[in-house]
């Protein structure tokens, strides 16, 4: 372990000391673990992370539940050993995680990754990413990884410099992006109705309300705000939104008939509802060269998690929608704004489709065709932590939340 400055021989619990490099994008964290999370056993990224789930779910809640961490979490274990690493397709692999699970793809953290996979010191974090061998497209002065994420294969797209001993470093002055999954729309304009048991005092006498489902490497319910019973996103009372997303959500997962909008063509365990996307189509603002904007709020998980970021798999899922819905053509640039970065003014998501899937599979399932979107944004460090439980400390070790 690192020298600490303390003198003191911590004697960690059973656990290794767990090393994080701790990023921000747009206000949203990512805790990225890349030492001392225990090996994973299986073959496929699925199966680690089947096992994580069920032998370390203990360590997942250390790092992001108080007192480590906090409610509005996120962290992403890094797996360097996938099926798909093995094969070549992809380059290293990663599993996401927040306050009350794991979950199967993150815009905002891939963001990040971007960043630290290019900017990593292999002798600080020997056997991490063992196949790094980045190329400079000198043209673009860009590198690309290939993520392995639960969905599938991320291609992320770094801005780099040539930086200390010719090595390449990202510049954290430009926007990281990548190629999500094939993302779709799996039901527009659904009519959803709200038994007594899930609704919220801002429906009024409201019992049925429209929504949209979509696909953008997690499944995402997205709805307008004034479809919720709320004028708007900004001055509104964000319990209020988390409760009546709660609600929601409560309400498609109880009722099998809606089952059908979040069911994985080919995987069951990537068949779950992240979240869901409240939109205010009237508002946003257009930085140059953009061709329109969006205020929303990505609210995911059980806990109702509030993502500060404009939610990456969930700017693919609404520019997809964009696409499927209201025809915009491919190259039309949108931009996401979240609440923080509409309030700054810098950190919004652009996202446009940047290709028709070849595989647009069984049509049945989908509400439209299948499309790749490209999404941009940028992600910067915040802290480098070395975590540790010590063997009198009864309280810590598998966090807690109040
Ligand atoms: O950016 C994203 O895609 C993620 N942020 C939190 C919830 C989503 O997974």
């Amino acid at each position: 372990m690192a020298k600490l400055p303390i003198r003191q021989d911590i004697i960690p619990a059973g656990d290794a000391p767990i090393l994080t490099v701790d990023t921000h994008t747009t206000g949203e964290p990512t805790r990225i673990i890349y030492s001392g999370f225990p090996a994973l056993h299986g073959h496929t990224l699925l199966q680690k992370k089947a096992d994580a789930k069920a032998n370390h779910d203990h360590i997942r809640r250390r790092l992001m539940l108080e007192p480590r961490g906090h409610r509005e979490m996120f962290g992403a274990l890094l797996v360097n050993n996938t099926e798909l690493t093995a094969s070549g397709d992809a380059d290293i692999g990663v599993l996401f995680m927040h306050n009350e699970g794991f979950s199967d793809m993150c815009g905002h953290a891939t963001i990040a990754l971007g960043r630290f996979l290019v900017d990593f010191d292999a002798e600080a974090c020997p056997g991490l990413f063992p196949g790094r061998n980045l190329q400079l497209n000198k043209k673009t002065m860009t590198t690309t990884v290939n993520l392995h994420c639960p969905c599938g294969v991320v291609k992320v797209t770094v801005p780099v410099v040539v930086g200390l001993e010719g090595k390449l470093q990202s510049d954290p002055g430009k926007s990281v992006s990548f190629v999500s999954v094939d993302s779709y729309a799996t039901g527009l304009d659904v009519d959803v109705t709200l038994p007594d048991a899930s609704r919220w005092s801002e429906l009024g006498e409201r019992t049925r309300i429209t929504v949209d489902f979509c696909y953008g490497g997690a499944f995402y319910c997205v709805v307008d705000a004034e479809e919720l019973g709320f004028d708007s996103l900004k001055s509104t009372d964000l319990d209020a939104l988390r409760r009546a997303a709660g609600s929601l959500m409560d309400a498609l997962n109880a009722d099998p008939q809606y089952r059908q909008f979040f069911q994985h063509p080919t995987e069951p365990d990537l068949g779950c509802l992240l979240g869901v996307i409240i939109r205010d189509t009237s508002r946003g603002v257009i930085p140059d060269g953009v061709d329109g904007a969006e205020l929303g709020l990505c609210i995911f998980g059980d806990q109702q998690q509030v993502d500060r970021s404009p939610c990456g798999s969930g700017s693919a899922a609404r520019r997809t929608i964009g696409h499927t819905k209201y025809n915009w053509p491919m190259e039309k640039k949108q931009v996401y704004h979240s609440l923080v970065s509409e309030a700054s003014g810098r950190g919004g998501f652009t996202a446009y489709v940047v290709e028709r899937s070849q595989d647009q599979g069984d049509a049945s399932d989908v509400a439209g065709e299948r499309v790749r979107v490209r999404v941009e944004g940028q992600a910067f460090y915040t802290g480098f932590s070395t975590f540790v439980v010590e063997s009198a400390d009864r309280i810590s070790g598998s966090g807690f939340m109040l």
